[in-house]
């Protein structure tokens, strides 16, 4: 039988690195469990990255951007050219996701998967992929051919690769793409079997009107493609973007290469959704790193069960939350690594 590449297991954990990590956790001087979540979280990262003290120190970033045929609608209050200026702008050091970046060392790779009017010339640090001038319109038909969501996969993959043969110890895929919070809705509620109205929100900040009209576009996009929200892939082909396609195919590419990865706001989280319905065994190598302002977000993570580490009332994208997170993760990690045992600082454990 022929599979998808994207159906090949993902990696299995390292039960005796958790193990290894989960006694050591006891044996730090601090009462046991006082730092909380932190606690596991650590000891989960031992197992994903197979030793008993983890870190996160080596990170890769990787932003896909894709412009959207939706936004021929009115949906979101920026022009569509803002996706192409935007990614000179990442390449330039500008952006909040080249800020943040610099602070944390990190590579930043960025991918232009398919803008509606592409910088010439391509801006020096762009990636260009280029699938077709972003996605067609979803009320007119499905966003993308097969070959394009095949390649948008592979796009994904591809940099997940690049990462782990660069070291990296934390994959973040960021996005970004105008009218993309209409897609990722629109694919949340197919696969949620949710309607429009429990999970569209303003995006980049649309007034009420501009939320009831984008109500309505969803609404009708879920009559036409709702019929297939049991296929994940067929519904990523409707609804979806190139640049969730690219993180979906991360996603899954990260549990196949055994690469932790930090996910970010609610369109990484819908592709996160995504993955996780194509190959359910990647879900454990996926961490959440916040719970946005857009409405949709905790839903989806509902969905996901997972349990974000920030809550700032975030929503920018381009991998802003999860980087945002990562002296979080760093700090835990440190405290794993570093801190004394009882035995070691000569401090009295707590008995029986
Ligand atoms: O990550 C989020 O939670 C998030 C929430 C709202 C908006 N965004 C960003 O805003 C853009 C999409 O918003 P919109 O209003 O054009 O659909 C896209 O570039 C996203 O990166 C991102
Ligand atoms: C300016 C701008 C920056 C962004 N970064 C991610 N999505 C964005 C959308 C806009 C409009």
């Amino acid at each position: 039988m022929n599979h998808d590449w994207w159906q090949v297991a993902a990696r299995p954990l390292d039960e005796a690195a958790r193990t290894l990590a989960a006694i050591r956790q006891q044996q730090l001087t601090k009462p046991r469990g006082s730092l909380g979540r932190l606690e596991q979280l650590t000891i989960h990262l031992a197992a994903l990255q197979g030793c008993e003290r983890p870190a996160v120190e080596r990170l890769w970033i990787a932003i896909f951007a894709g412009d959207h045929g939706v936004a021929e609608e009115g949906v979101s209050p920026y022009p569509q050219a803002v996706t192409g200026q935007m990614l000179r702008n990442f390449a330039a050091g500008g952006a909040a996701i080249s800020v943040l970046a610099r602070q944390l060392g990190a590579e930043l790779e960025l991918l232009d998967l398919g803008t509606a009017e592409p910088l010439e010339p391509p801006p020096a640090g762009v990636r260009r992929l280029q699938l077709g001038r972003g996605t067609a319109n979803f009320l007119r038909g499905p966003a993308m051919s097969a070959q394009q969501g095949r390649d948008a996969l592979e796009a994904g993959r591809d940099s997940v690769r690049r990462a782990r043969a660069a070291g990296a110890q934390l994959y973040i895929g960021g996005e970004m793409g105008i009218a993309n919070t209409s897609s990722a809705s629109a694919l949340a509620c197919a696969l949620l079997e949710r309607p429009a109205t429990a999970l569209v929100g303003p995006g980049t900040g649309l007034d009420a009107v501009g939320v009831a009209r984008k109500i309505a576009v969803v609404e009708r996009a879920l009559v036409l493609h709702g019929a297939h929200a049991g296929e994940p892939l067929e519904i990523l082909l409707r609804l979806g973007g190139f640049e969730i396609a690219a993180l979906t195919g991360a996603y899954l590419a990260c549990a196949q290469e055994g690469l932790p990865a930090l996910v970010d706001g609610f369109i990484c989280s819908v592709a996160a959704l995504l993955a996780v319905r194509l190959n359910p065994a990647c879900r454990d190598w996926l961490l959440f790193a916040h719970c946005g302002a857009e409405p949709g977000h905790r839903r989806v993570l509902e969905a996901l069960a997972a349990e974000p580490l920030l809550e700032l009332g975030l929503r920018l994208g381009e991998g802003s939350g999860a980087a945002l997170a990562v002296p979080l993760l760093q700090l835990a990690c440190r405290l794993h690594g570093e801190m004394a045992t009882f035995a070691e600082a000569a401090v009295a454990d707590a008995g029986r």
